[in-house]
């Protein structure tokens, strides 16, 4: 896997959650940097990182982190992204590769670049992978294995940098595919965004009638439900950066499901089984495509995860 690979001198990873964690476990398990720098907001983060054995280096300041590395990742909520690089602007090494994770990209771009010196590479990236846990005891090897990593390079990357990239994420198991952070912010509101937002609120209207119904909502929730719940527990900041910073593609698609949900509610008044059977039959067969092409849930409750109980941050 990583045989070719020439390893970066020095990683500096700020904020050390699912993502940041992830990737430090499979940079030290393929050898993809001499050096792993870690850095995060909160003392205590920082020290379970050390617990945990993730990186090399440990720092408070961001900036401290960043100097002498060859390639940066931010893997911060996307609300912070603009403020984190304004801090680690002028401690960047001239040539480094500048990434991020971060769920949105549009909106992640226009808040990175203003802050960027021209003689840095920027290369946004999202891997699509990921749980519903977070903080640094949530990360494990396994996450981004056969699971697609997006680059959206801005105009004018350098090649021998995205290529760079490909290539480390690569090693760390995923398929990349490149696209314009536009592109890319309107498939993930589809995707990804509309369906953590139906189950949130999926999860928020039954907690508001369990009050009616005394507890039996969830009591006799069936696994349907519970399944919502999973993704209903994913972190809250991270999840409110994503609706505030993909505002109009979600607005978008969300437009799209309420048509779709009005036509169904009208199969349902009007008796019209065909047209329920027709597209319960079409989405059976998504979901065996699904299965076959080996994209199932990278859920913990689906066999993946970290082997040890994981502790929440905060
Ligand atoms: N959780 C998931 O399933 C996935 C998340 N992502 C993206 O990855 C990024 C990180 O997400 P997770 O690792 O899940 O979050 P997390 O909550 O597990 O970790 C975030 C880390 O960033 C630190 N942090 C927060 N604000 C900071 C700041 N201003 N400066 C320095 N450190 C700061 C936190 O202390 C924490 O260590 C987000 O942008 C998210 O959209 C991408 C793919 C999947
Ligand atoms: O846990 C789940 O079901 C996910 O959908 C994980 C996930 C969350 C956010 C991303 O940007 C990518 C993947």
């Amino acid at each position: 896997m990583a045989e070719a690979f020439q390893p970066f001198s020095r990683v500096a990873l700020i904020g050390i959650g699912l993502i940041g964690s992830s990737l430090a476990h499979n940079m030290k398990a393929h050898g993809l940097a001499q050096h792993i720098a870690i850095t995060t907001r909160r003392a205590e983060t920082l020290k379970r990182a050390e617990a945990l054995d993730l990186g090399d280096s440990y720092h408070l300041e961001a900036a401290d982190a960043v100097a002498g590395a060859d390639l940066v990742i931010l893997c911060v909520p996307v609300g912070s992204v603009g403020a984190v690089t304004k801090e680690i602007a002028a401690s960047l090494a001239p040539g480094a590769i500048v990434s991020d994770v971060g769920s949105v990209k549009a909106s992640v771009v226009k808040a990175m670049q203003p802050h960027l010196p021209e003689n840095v590479h920027f290369v946004p990236a999202h891997p699509i992978a990921g749980t519903e846990q977070s903080g640094p005891d949530a990360g494990f090897l396994e996450l981004f294995e056969r699971r697609w990593c997006i680059l959206t390079p801005v105009e004018g990357s350098d090649e021998t940098a995205v290529e760079r990239l490909k290539a480390f994420w690569t090693a760390c198991g995923s398929d990349v595919e490149v696209m314009s952070a536009e592109h890319h912010d309107l498939v993930l509101a589809i995707v990804s965004h509309v369906p953590h937002l139906i189950a949130y609120n999926i999860v928020g209207t039954a907690a508001d009638l369990e009050k009616v119904t005394e507890s039996e909502v969830v009591k006799f929730s069936a696994s349907g439900f519970r399944d919502f719940t999973r993704i209903a527990a994913s972190d809250p900041t991270m999840w409110r950066d994503v609706f505030l910073n993909n505002r109009e593609a979600v607005l978008e698609m969300l437009g799209r499901f309420s048509e779709d949900l009005a036509s169904l509610q009208r199969a349902i008044r009007w008796g019209d089984g065909d047209s329920l059977f027709e597209l319960f039959s079409r989405t059976r067969k998504i979901r065996r495509e699904i299965i076959e092409a080996g994209q199932d849930t990278a859920s913990p409750d689906f066999g993946r995860g970290p082997k040890h109980e994981v502790k929440q941050e905060g």
